[in-house]
């Protein structure tokens, strides 16, 4: 894996939070509701864009996803913007993935689903926003450019995610190469199916190719949060934490990272043991209780 900026010589990377120590491997917060995995993961956002006080040489690279799970966590991140409690002047954003031949102003292209629901409400600068273009001339340069500027800024310092009912993570597919890095992808079927809903229940309208980051990219990410909700994610949410590290759910990868964290609700927790559970709820229990 290759971490850009390390905590200096000297520095303690472990530092108290709530009942437990950062930087202890992989972090599992059961919270209640969707609303409260919004809350909870906007808030670790501006915590952290705080904490590393960004400016315009120095800014903080955050990475995003689309999709439904995360629509509560934006929601969060802009009311507490215009409560003043953060700013996104001095923060560079990268987005996880794009469907290949859609117009880029296609209301389901994720740039128009993050223009609408997070950019236009922010103050962020246009400037700093990265997405993958998908009607590039070459997929394959354009992959290439997305991975360069990502290493040119740093690497990213806090990559958020969803994960799909097959425990894909961005377009990472099952049997995606756990290496993987930013390149075309071929979407399944359930993936079609899924994403149909989007696009008024039918699935020929879906794309059947994207761009996504890979795997590795987001294995270089010097934190990986995951948002995991209802009973329909159960299966994928059991696959990475329970599961052994596999290809075919890919969201199993986060357990070869040093600095990952879960979110979920109680309705994803369905699958996993009851001892699973109450192991990384004691853990997390006061930061639950602080939500
Ligand atoms: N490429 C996206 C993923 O990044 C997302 O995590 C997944 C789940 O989306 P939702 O949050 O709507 O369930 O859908 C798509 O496949």
């Amino acid at each position: 894996m290759r971490h850009g900026r390390q905590p200096g010589p000297g520095k303690n990377k472990f530092q108290t939070n709530g009942s437990r120590l950062e930087g202890e491997d992989m972090r599992l917060i059961p919270v209640a509701s969707r609303e409260d995995v919004g809350k909870w993961s906007a808030k670790h956002i501006v915590d952290r864009i705080n904490a590393f006080e960004p400016t315009a040489d120095r800014p903080f690279v955050l990475g995003l996803p689309t999709g439904g799970t995360p629509l509560n966590t934006y929601r969060q991140l802009i009311r507490m913007h215009q409560a003043g409690k953060v700013s996104f002047r001095h923060v560079v954003t990268f987005n996880m993935d794009e469907y290949v031949g859609i117009p880029a102003d296609h209301p389901e292209s994720y740039r128009t689903f993050m223009f609408e629901n997070f950019f236009e409400h922010i103050d962020i600068p246009l400037e700093n926003i990265n997405l993958l273009n998908g009607n590039p001339d070459d997929l394959e340069v354009e992959c290439a450019r997305y991975e360069a500027k990502i290493e040119a800024l740093g690497g990213i310092e806090l990559f958020m995610g969803g994960v799909g009912h097959d425990g894909h993570i961005a377009f990472n597919e099952p049997g995606s190469s756990l290496a993987s890095r930013t390149r075309p992808k071929t979407l399944t079927d359930k993936t079609r199916q899924a994403n149909s809903r989007f696009f008024e229940g039918d699935i020929n309208q879906v794309p059947k190719l994207a761009l996504t980051i890979g795997v590795g990219t987001l294995l270089d990410a010097r934190e990986v949060m995951i948002l995991v909700t209802g009973s329909e994610k159960a299966h994928a949410l059991k696959a990475a934490v329970e599961g052994s590290i596999n290809h075919l759910w890919t969201v199993s990868a986060l357990q070869m990272h040093p600095k990952a964290m879960i979110v979920c609700d109680e309705d994803a927790t369905m699958e996993l043991r009851v001892k699973t559970l109450k192991y990384f709820a004691e853990l997390e229990a006061e930061n639950i209780r602080n939500l």
